[in-house]
C-alpha cells in the first residue's frame, strides 16, 4: 500500500499527539513543517521517530549556498527521511544542500531524500506572470526548475500533480511529491493547483501530501482512509 504523506500543520506537540492518537499506533508518513518545527524543534522529530513514523521535514531551505550546506549538515543528524529546498535558490545552492546532507549523515545510515520545490501549489498562472515575472506557462516553469534540480543531483521535486506527466516524460529516475490534494468537494483554501488523490495517482505522482482534507475533517480517520483508498485503487 502506498502511504499518503500527512501534513502535521498543528501549533504544538499536544495537538499533534491528539491527532495521531486516533491512528492507533499505525506507522504513518508524516510531514513536519515550519509551524510545528519552529515551536517544538528536534525533540518532536525524535518522538515521531520513536513512534516509528517516516518523516518529511519540510523547511524549504532557500539561502546562500554555504548557509544551506551547513543547515543541511545539522538536519541530517535528525535521522529524517526527506527534506526540501526551494529550487529558486539555484543549482549551486542545491548542490551545497546535497553536500551538507551527505557530510551530516552518519556512516551506515541512509541520507534523507532531498527534493526541491519548483512552483508552490498556491501559485497560479496569473501570479507566476504578474508577481514573479516568469514569462512561461506553469508547466514549462516547473519543468525548467525540475531539470535544474536533477542536474544538481537531488532526488526529485515538489510540484502539483498537474505537472507530473510532463516532468516524468522528460526526466527519469526522479521523484515527484505533490501537495495541493483535496478530497472531492473540499475547499481549495489558499491552494490554486489542486487535484483529488485519485487524479494524482492517474497523473503519476510518486507521493501525495495531504493536510486539511484530513486534519480539518470532522472525522480525520475516515478522511485519511478515503485518501488511502483513492490513492491506491
Ligand atoms: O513543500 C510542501 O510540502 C508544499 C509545497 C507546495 O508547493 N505546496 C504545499 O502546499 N506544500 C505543503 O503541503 C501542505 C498542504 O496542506 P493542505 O493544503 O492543507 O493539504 C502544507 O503543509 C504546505 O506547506
Amino acid at each position: 500500500m502506498n502511504q499518503p504523506i500527512i501534513a502535521l500543520d498543528f501549533p504544538s506537540m499536544d495537538s499533534t499527539d491528539q491527532f495521531l492518537s486516533q491512528f492507533d499506533r499505525e506507522k504513518l508518513y508524516v510531514k513536519v513543517g515550519m509551524q510545528l518545527f519552529y515551536k517544538e524543534g528536534p525533540n518532536l522529530i525524535k518522538k515521531l521517530k520513536e513512534a516509528g513514523h517516516w518523516i518529511f521535514l519540510d523547511l524549504k531551505l532557500h539561502d546562500i549556498p554555504n548557509t544551506v550546506k551547513e543547515a543541511m549538515k545539522s538536519l541530517a543528524t535528525l535521522h529524517i527521511d526527506m527534506v526540501n529546498v526551494h529550487a529558486a535558490g539555484g543549482k549551486k545552492m542545491m548542490e551545497a544542500a546535497m553536500e551538507g546532507l551527505e557530510a551530516g549523515t552518519a556512516a551506515g545510515r541512509h541520507r534523507p531524500l532531498c527534493i526541491a520545490v519548483t512552483q508552490l501549489t498556491s501559485t497560479s498562472e496569473k501570479m507566476l506572470k504578474e508577481e514573479l515575472l516568469i514569462n512561461s506557462h506553469m508547466e514549462e516553469a516547473v519543468l525548467h526548475y525540475a531539470k535544474l534540480t536533477k542536474e544538481a543531483g537531488l532526488d526529485g521535486i515538489v510540484s502539483s500533480a498537474l505537472e507530473v506527466p510532463l516532468v516524468k516524460e522528460k526526466i527519469t529516475d526522479f521523484i515527484t511529491v505533490t501537495p495541493g490534494i483535496r478530497l472531492p468537494g473540499d475547499k481549495a483554501d489558499d491552494q490554486t493547483r489542486i487535484v483529488t488523490p485519485e487524479k494524482a495517482r492517474k497523473l503519476g505522482s510518486d507521493f501525495i501530501v495531504v493536510g486539511r482534507s484530513v486534519t480539518k475533517s470532522g472525522n480525520p480517520l475516515e478522511a485519511y482512509e478515503r485518501v488511502v483508498y483513492e490513492w491506491n485503487n
